[in-house]
């Protein structure tokens, strides 16, 4: 890492071998609609913009607040420091035609939104995936937004359009602020209720995405011209799995309790709160547990060993010299000092620690989604082999679990 003048601070561009395209995706318009940033495959040879990494500032403001630091100085920092940060990725340009890829949906953290992963997208779409990372409306998200029909005397003033779906013009954009869980109410009711909604959103989000799959014409909300009828029969409906980080992982468990079109989940230092019971029990498929070294504690571990089975591939391995923030881009977008200062970073590269996360997953989707890839090279990761790996948890677990 140069001095910090010259350092260039950037979210890393993806490994594998194919260019990434990038388009977010709102449909239908309302709270209950489905809102992505889509990762994919893309031609190269084009000269396409590339996309802020925050694309709005309300998401500033939203990240001020959900950090419970002072709204104003956080939200002015972050902007002034993130503000006009764009990601290695290709704007609206053109799917690669290549066959059916596979798919992953992508569910963010408390207090994050679907940009916050990019690094972990970009580099699971170089590889050849098509990744939808959805954007929650629980208000788990720092913030997100979506749109009301203004009311119809407005509407009416306008032009009297005929078209049965609405143009922006005549929509009202509104906008919901993470939710912190009132204090002295019971956390798990609250949080219990929005993993189910999240999972509902993951499975809406597949939906979509099989909508785009039939070639259906598709009506983005968010007016940018990419056409998705490009990606009529271009995805793999029997290679789907979900990924996510921390309540994302949480959802990821529900998803797959859910929706038996998952075949397989990647929990990212999962936080197993929010799950009930009944999820315990429904839960079929494998699953790969890939925890950070600072942020895990026992009752957490002991959750995901519930799900321990002998017919079900269930995996469990930790990154050493990882925190809670290593898999979120936050990561690297800070100076060592800084990010050790608000727990950004560990003691290991982050760059490597997205590596080894990256291609432990690669591996584990490849075993089961039956892809014809080289990914296999990295099976021994989720057996906890490699550097800074270990199988299972470095935590001394209670003596409960010695018997
Ligand atoms: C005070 C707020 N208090 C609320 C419960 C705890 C806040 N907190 C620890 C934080 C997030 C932290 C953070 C981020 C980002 C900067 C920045 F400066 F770089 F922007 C700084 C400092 C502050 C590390 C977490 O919630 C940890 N966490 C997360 S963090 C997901 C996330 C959020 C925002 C991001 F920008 C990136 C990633 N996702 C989860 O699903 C769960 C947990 C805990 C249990 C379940």
């Amino acid at each position: 890492m140069g001095s910090s003048s010259s350092r260039t601070i950037e979210i890393p561009p993806g490994k594998g071998p194919n260019l990434v395209g990038c388009i977010d995706l709102m449909v239908d318009h309302t709270i209950q609609g489905s809102f992505i940033r889509l990762y994919y495959p893309c031609e190269s040879g084009g000269d396409y913009e590339k996309p802020l990494w925050i694309p709005r500032q309300e998401y500033y403001s939203g990240l001020a607040n959900f950090l419970q630091y002072n709204r104003r100085l956080v939200d002015y920092f972050l902007q002034h420091l993130y503000g006009s940060f764009k990601i290695p990725v290709e704007w609206n340009a053109p799917l690669k035609a290549d066959g059916k890829y596979p798919l992953i949906i992508f569910s963010h953290g408390l207090g994050a939104f679907r940009t916050l992963y990019s690094a972990i997208c970009i580099e699971v779409a170089s590889q050849g995936f098509i990744v939808a990372a959805v954007e929650h409306r629980d208000e788990s998200a720092s913030a997100t937004y979506y749109y009301e029909e203004k009311s119809i005397n407005e509407v009416q003033q306008q032009s009297s359009s005929t078209s049965a779906l609405p143009t922006l013009d005549q929509l009202e954009e509104r906008w919901i602020d993470y939710k912190p869980h009132k204090l002295g109410t019971q956390e798990f009711p609250f949080r219990n209720h929005q993993v189910h909604q999240r999972a509902e959103e993951c499975i809406r989000a597949l939906d979509l995405m099989t909508d785009i799959d039939t070639g259906k014409s598709i009506h983005n909300v968010l007016e940018v011209d990419f056409d998705f009828t490009k990606m009529k029969d271009a995805i793999d409906l029997c290679k789907v799995a979900i990924m996510g980080h921390s309540f994302g992982g949480a959802t990821a468990i529900e998803t797959l309790g859910k929706d038996q079109r998952f075949k397989c989940g990647v929990a990212l230092d999962a936080w197993m709160f929010p799950l009930d019971d009944e999820t315990y029990r429904n839960v079929q498929k494998p699953i790969l547990f890939i925890n950070s070294e600072k942020f895990q504690w026992p009752v957490n571990i002991l959750n995901m060993k519930k799900l321990d089975s002998n017919t079900i591939q269930r995996k469990m391995i930790t990154i050493m010299g990882t925190v809670h923030q290593s898999f979120p881009d936050f990561t690297f977008l800070t100076g060592s000092f800084l990010g050790k200062l608000f727990g950004l970073k560990g003691t290991t590269d982050p760059e490597m620690a997205v590596d080894i996360s990256d291609k432990a997953s690669l591996a584990f989707l490849q075993r089961h989604l039956g892809l014809e890839k080289s990914f296999d090279q990295w099976d021994p990761l989720i057996d906890g082999i490699g550097d800074h790996v270990i199988p299972g948890t470095n935590l001394p677990l209670l003596p409960l679990s010695k018997h």
